[in-house]
Formats: structure tokens, sequence, C-alpha cells
């Protein structure tokens, strides 16, 4: 679409004689019992058919085309005077929108700016979040989202989320039946115990559940009306929290895990009733209600956990990837993992399932991993007692012997790959990292550490990109949790080279894998529609990319690789047994190979341009 120059001026008073509709000017609040055609300009089965008119449309964010609304929309809809005369095209006014981000001096206010957007109009907002897709992630996600959450009772400005209240859970459903737009297909649903790396957030961890569902739109063009953030608040142990007259959530301190899993049941139930089709991912729970959670409700529900799940595939993704370039055969690879948390066990797992999958026994695949804690090596006989969820990974061949330090571990296991899920910052010293280089240099020449510090935000990164370049002389396989910059390094002969990070997020994963189950109906989402994920991603790479050593496709494809990865996850349902689209509709795709489902896919992401809110279909 091109500008519309109001010079070219339009005469209003011919339109609106030639659209008889136009006498609903005179009529604004009474259009709906008068003109039924207005009623209609929402014709969706997405959003309830609406009788808005004037300024009703321009305040909700689904219908609200800003500048673009056309000369005849402007009259049909009494628009006409309400905003500037001019008509501009979505790349003018996505212009205007990246002019002003750039004037905002801090990142939050960057994000503030864009927040306010998405609350006036949803398909300028992810116009410009797909477009700049690079820039505007950091902002929508992390590292600022976290600096969002940190505040986010001192920057609320409006509702954006379902608030549920471990007070009103006998309103569960009235709450869920409040929600403004029909049928949600999927949810992001977070108590905010455990936000990115920043501990207990209580409500104010909601900003996750929000930035998460904007990707699943940026980076899988699932519709924006169809997303519904939750935060669940069962109170919180953050003092600072407790103390801020500001803070939005209850002012008391976490019920008790009992109390928490009663509640989470009901919510899990409700849900369920309410809105049977949506599939629900958990997010930033706690170490040991995210094991909990997932366990009690996978086979039960359409849920899975993006820590634990989503984190294991996206890992698994780019490992594979980063061993075909490290020179180190994939049956030599020795692991030691740095946090045996909710992520640290999920990628540990998903790993295993690699190794299984070509060959190995499970016990084999096993004692590839090393995993560390606050503690030291997780060993069967440490002395103190182990969370359930590490118990699978203590080693047993150590005789006797433990290891309290990171060095002391790489001393031991001599890894050729170290993985970080602390959540605390610098963990990975000079030290720490020349020895993992030195243990991968003792087996070969030219072969290259893999070094993955994943933790979010990025000040709770491991170590930094320029550090790992820096510390194994440019030889690094690298990808973290949030993005680093690209690194010029002088060699010793004097040459400067670029170094590219990759970005090793669940982000890769999560959008591709909720649109797979979505669009396949799955009943449940299988382990095997999770390491599908995994194994697709590893795919999705195309060969520039491969040129150029990533191990994940560049952000800006991120929407290419969530279609690859919706595809196979929805095969993968059906192989299954849990996808509910008919065997007539399977047959056909089956007949014609990828290229139906690629097309049936894409013809279902929601684009604004091509596809805007108000023609989204599923
Ligand atoms: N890149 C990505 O896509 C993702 C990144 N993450 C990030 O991973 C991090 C961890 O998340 P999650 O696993 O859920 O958190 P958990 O709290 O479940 O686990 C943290 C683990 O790190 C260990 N740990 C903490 N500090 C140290 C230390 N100084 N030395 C050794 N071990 C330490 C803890 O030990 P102990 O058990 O003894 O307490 C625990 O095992 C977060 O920063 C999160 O943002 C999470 C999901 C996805
Ligand atoms: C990315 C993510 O899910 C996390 O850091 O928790
Ligand atoms: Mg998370």
């Amino acid at each position: 679409m091109t500008d519309f120059n109001p010079m070219s001026s339009i005469n209003i008073a011919e339109l609106e004689d030639k659209m008889k509709t136009a006498a609903l000017d005179q009529h604004r609040g009474y259009a709906q019992n008068h003109y039924p055609e207005v009623q209609q300009y929402r014709p969706t089965e997405t959003i309830p058919k609406s009788s808005a008119c004037g300024h009703q449309v321009l305040r909700e964010p689904v219908w609200n085309k800003g500048l673009s609304f056309t000369p005849e929309e402007r009259v049909s809809k009494n628009l006409t005077g309400l905003i500037p005369h001019v008509m501009e095209s979505l790349e003018t006014q996505s212009a205007r929108v990246m002019k002003m981000i750039q004037t905002r001096q801090t990142n939050i206010d960057k994000y503030l700016y864009l927040s306010n957007l998405k609350a006036q109009n949803i398909d300028l907002f992810y116009r410009v979040l797909i477009d700049n897709i690079r820039e505007l992630m950091p902002l929508v996600y992390t590292p600022t989202i976290g600096d969002v959450c940190l505040q986010y009772s001192s920057l609320y400005t409006r509702p954006e989320s379902l608030y549920i209240s471990i007070k009103q859970r006998k309103s569960i459903r009235t709450m869920l039946r409040n929600w403004p737009y029909p049928e949600p297909e999927i949810c992001v649903v977070t108590d905010g115990s455990r936000i990115l790396g920043l501990g207990d957030l209580g409500i104010n961890g909601v900003g996750i559940s929000i930035g998460k569902l904007a990707l699943y739109t940026g980076a899988a063009g699932i519709n924006p009306a169809k997303t519904l953030p939750i935060v669940l608040d069962t109170g919180t142990n953050n003092e600072t929290n407790l103390k801020d007259p500001f803070y939005l959530g209850l002012r008391s301190r976490r019920v008790s895990v009992e109390e928490q899993q009663a509640f989470m049941d009901e919510f899990m139930e409700a849900a369920n009733d309410v809105f049977p089709n949506m599939v629900v991912q958990f997010e930033d729970f706690d170490t040991e209600k995210a094991f909990k959670y997932l366990d009690r409700y996978r086979n039960k529900y359409k849920c899975f956990n993006d820590d634990v799940q989503g984190t294991g595939a996206v890992i698994l993704g780019g490992y594979i990837g980063a061993v075909n370039l490290s020179g180190v055969p994939v049956d030599e690879q020795r692991l030691v993992f740095m946090g045996a948390g909710s992520a640290g066990v999920g990628v540990a797992k998903q790993l295993v399932e690699y190794y299984t999958r070509r060959g190995l026994s499970e016990e084999e695949a096993k004692r590839k991993f090393w995993l560390v804690d606050t503690k030291g090596l997780v060993t069967q006989d440490r002395g103190d007692e182990l969370a359930e969820h590490k118990k699978y990974f203590a080693r047993t061949d150590n005789n006797g012997h433990q290891f309290r330090t990171l060095e002391e571990v790489i001393e031991y296991v001599k890894p050729s790959a170290l993985i970080g899920l602390t959540a605390t910052f610098g963990v990975f010293t000079e030290s720490v990292v020349r020895a993992l280089k030195a243990s991968v240099d003792a087996g070969g020449l030219g072969r290259r550490p893999i070094l993955f510090p994943l933790s979010n935000p990025l000040t709770k990164a491991e170590c930094t990109f320029e550090q790992a370049v820096q510390w194994t002389d440019g030889t690094v396989i690298f990808a973290s949790g949030s993005p680093f910059s690209s690194f010029a390094m002088k060699t010793p002969d004097g040459n400067v080279v670029d170094y590219n990070p990759n970005q090793g997020n669940n982000v890769y994963v999560f959008p591709g894998l909720g649109l797979g189950t979505i669009l396949a109906k799955a009943t449940k989402v299988t382990d095997n529609m999770v390491y599908t994920s995994a194994a697709a991603l590893a795919e999705s790479l195309n060969t520039d990319e491969l040129r150029k050593g990533l191990i994940y496709p560049r952000i800006e494809r991120v929407r290419d690789a969530s279609l690859i990865v919706a595809r196979e996850v929805m095969k993968a349902a059906r192989r299954d047994g849990v996808s509910k689209l008919s065997d007539e509709q399977w047959h056909e795709w089956e007949e014609w190979g990828d290229v139906a489902l690629t097309a049936y896919i894409k013809e279902r992401m929601y684009d604004p341009v091509s596809f805007p809110t108000e023609r989204a279909r599923f």
C-alpha cells in the first residue's frame, strides 16, 4: 500500500454520498441498531462481532489500523476527523516507530513505547517487531524484560494479562471468561517464582508471560488475539516486593507448596473447562514446581514446560550443529553442566535422548554428563540429600572423591563442552575457560571447545562473548541465553577477525512447538514432539548460516525456523496418535509431502500485512 496524499484530496462528502452507510456519521452511538453492516466490520471467528465505530475502533488494538484506514473505512466507521487526514502505509508508520524508539534513552523507555504501541495498534506493533526483530527482540524479551519484571508494579499503567490471585480461587472460571478475546489457543502461565535468573518476583513476573507471547506471534505467527498471558499470585518471598508500596501482588509470603499445588490443580481444571482447545505453557516456575507440575499435568492436559522441555530442545538443536564444528566426534564428547536445576536437568535429559537414539544404552548416554551445583559435582555419595531431579545424573564413578569447584571438575572430567545454567554471572572465569580449551586441545589439533553460558538475562550470563573469544583464542563455539553483540579481535598475525555469537534461547523452539501443537489439534505434547522440535531446528539453518559457522538460524529467520519446527511437530503428533485432525486430511498431506503441509501452516500464520488480525482464522 502506498501512502495517501491528503493534498490530492478525496472528497469525503462525495464518498459519503456514495456510501449510504455514511449517514452513520450522524448517529455515532446508535449505529449498531440502524446499520447492521457496521456490525460486520469485524466479521471473523476470532473477535466477537462488533458494533464498534468511532473512538471504540481506535481504542481497540486489534481493530485499530492507525493511519492505514482507507477512506471508505474512515467513513463507514465514523472515523473522519478522529485521525489525521493523511493515509499511511504500515511501512511509513513503522519507520516513525523506529525513529521514536531511537530517541528513547533507556531500554525500559523503549520497551514502554513499544508496549504502548501494542496496546493501541497490534498490527503496527507486530509489523515493527517482525521487521526489526534483531533490534527489538532484546527489548520485548530478554534482557530488557528482566528489568521490566523487576519494576513491573512501578511501571504499571494498564492491565495486559489475567492476574489470578489465590484469594480469588473460587472465581477462576469467571476470571478466565472475563478475558476479552474468545477462545485463546495458547496461554503462558507463570507464578513468578523463578523469573529468568532473577529469582522470585511474585506478580511482577507477569512480564515474562507477556514477552513470551509477543514472540509466539512475532516468531511463529500465532494470532495475537488468541494469546493469553496469566500470572498466578500465591504470594512472594521477595523482601523488596513485600516492602514496595506499589507492589501489585499479595503482600504476603508464598503459601505452602501443598496449597500452591491445590490452586494449580484448580487452575488447570478451570482452564481446560473454559478453553478446552488452549495449549498451556508453564514458564518460570521454581525448580521443584517446574518438574512436579509437568509430571502432574502432561498426560492430562495439552501443556509443556518451556524451561525444562523448550530449553532442552533448543540446546539439543544447537548442540548437533556445535558438534559438527567442534572436531570432537559426537561419541567422544564429554559434557559438564554448571547448574543442575530445571533447565540444566531438562537440557541434559534431552541430550541423553539424542545419544540413546544414536544407539547408546541409556546408562552409556547418561555417563557422558557431569552435573555441578552449588555444592560441587553431583555424586551419589556426596553426603547431602539430593533433590529428586538430580538423582538421575548423580555420578557413582568418583571413588568416594568429591569435587567441589568447577576447576576440579574440569581437571577430572576433561570435558569438550561446558554448559552454564546457574543464573550466576561470571562463574565461567578465565581459568575455567582456559582449562576447558586445554582439555579440548589435548585431544588433537583443530579441535574447538563448546561453551554455552545460557543464563538470562545478560547480568546473569556465566561469561561474556568477548571473554569467551579471548580466553579460547577465538576457537570457541559459543551460544548464550541473551544476545551478545559481535566482537572483532586482532589475531597474532595482525588480522582483525569478526566473531559472531549464537543465541541459544528457547525462542527458537517454543513458538513453533506451540504452533505445531495447536495446528495438529494435539491432545497432548508428547516427548516425541519435543524431541522432533530439536531435530527440526538443527535442520533449519540455510547454507549461508552453515557457511558462517552458526549453530542457530539468524534471528531474522526465526519465523522460517518456527515454521519448520511446527511442521515437524505436527507430523510427530500424528505419528504418536495424538493429532485430532482427520485421517483424510493427513492422507492428503502424506500424499503431497511437506509442500502441502508447509503451505497449510504458512496460510495460518498471522502476518500484519498479508494476514492481519482482522482476517486471522485459526
Ligand atoms: N537460554 C535459555 O533459553 C534458558 C535459560 N535459562 C536460564 O537458566 C538459568 C537457570 O534456570 P533454572 O535451571 O530454571 O534455575 P534453577 O534455580 O532450577 O537452577 C539453578 C541451578 O544452578 C545452580 N547454581 C546456582 N549458582 C551456582 C553456582 N555459583 N555454582 C554452581 N551451581 C550454581 C543451582 O544449584 P543448587 O541446586 O545447589 O541450588 C541449581 O542447580 C536462569 O538464569 C534462566 O534464565 C532457563 C531456561 C531457558
Ligand atoms: C529463556 C527462559 O525461558 C528463561 O531464561 O527462563
Ligand atoms: Mg523461562
